[in-house]
């Protein structure tokens, strides 16, 4: 029985403001069906003041899909700590696997960005998974356990409470191709020791989501798993019923 505490959309460049205005509406309407959810919305930056309006009194809140190690200057282009949380988001996404891959960001970077997320008390959702070449010669814990590790280097134990990390085999994004949730679990149980080590029992509490085409005919069974603790969502986040139904599946 799914018993998950937490869904994300992850729009990436897509939707408009007619999208964040159907999508409040739909998760307001029918928000008894999945009360025990926390959802988050991360749209692209210009709709971020839509999302926060239109939010503002409800139980869904608003994150953004990537900030700036630096606080303030001369970097053309993007976007501080202080500014979203002046702009109403509270949650973040950090090193998610298509800014690793086409803007080149790295783990020394990400670790920088975990670490402004946190020192503005926003929550940072921390993006991981292995890409087919990885998983095919067996290196998808390698792989994945590097990135936490070097992604949450210097990080102490008492930020736990503002930490996500998000599974996201690069294979299953967008590709319609899901890891099977014990595929998922397998990855999952060994991040909650790995949290566990590096943060102690305060880790067990850090919530694990699973990302990659997940849908609302397969969100059920993944957040079934023990150790999948919600999703990350990209395609079907744009569809308000889809996400509606994953919400739903979310609870139970
Ligand atoms: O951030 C979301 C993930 O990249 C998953 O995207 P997807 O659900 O379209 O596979």
């Amino acid at each position: 029985m799914p018993n998950a505490s937490l869904v994300i959309a992850n729009w990436k460049m897509n939707g408009n403001k007619a999208l964040a205005k159907e999508m409040v509406t739909s998760l307001r309407d029918n928000h008894e069906q999945f009360q025990a959810v926390n959802v988050v919305v991360c749209p692209p930056f210009t709709l971020i003041s839509d999302l926060t309006r239109e939010c503002y009194y409800d139980d869904i809140a608003v994150g953004a899909q990537t900030v700036s190690e630096h606080e303030s200057g001369a970097y053309t282009g993007e976007v501080s700590t202080s500014q979203l949380k002046e702009a109403g988001v509270s949650y973040v996404l950090v090193g998610h696997s298509e800014r690793r891959q086409l803007f080149a960001e790295s783990d020394e970077q990400i670790n920088q960005k975990v670490k402004a997320t946190l020192s503005a008390n926003l929550k940072a959702v921390l993006c991981v998974g292995e890409n087919k070449s990885q998983r095919d010669a067996g290196e998808t814990w390698d792989v994945v356990s590097q990135q936490v590790k070097n992604a949450l280097q210097g990080i102490a134990p008492e930020s736990t409470g503002k930490i996500i990390v998000a599974y996201e085999p690069v294979w299953a994004i967008g590709t319609g191709e899901t890891a099977t949730p014990e595929q998922a679990q397998e990855v999952h149980e060994k991040l909650r020791a790995l949290v566990v080590e590096l943060f102690g029992e305060i880790g067990n509490k850090l919530p694990l989501l699973y990302g990659g085409s997940v849908k609302p005919g397969n969100a059920k069974e993944l957040f079934s798993q023990k150790d999948i603790d919600g999703g990350l969502i990209g395609g079907a986040s744009l569809k308000t019923d889809d996400f509606l139904s994953i919400c739903q599946a979310a609870q139970g």
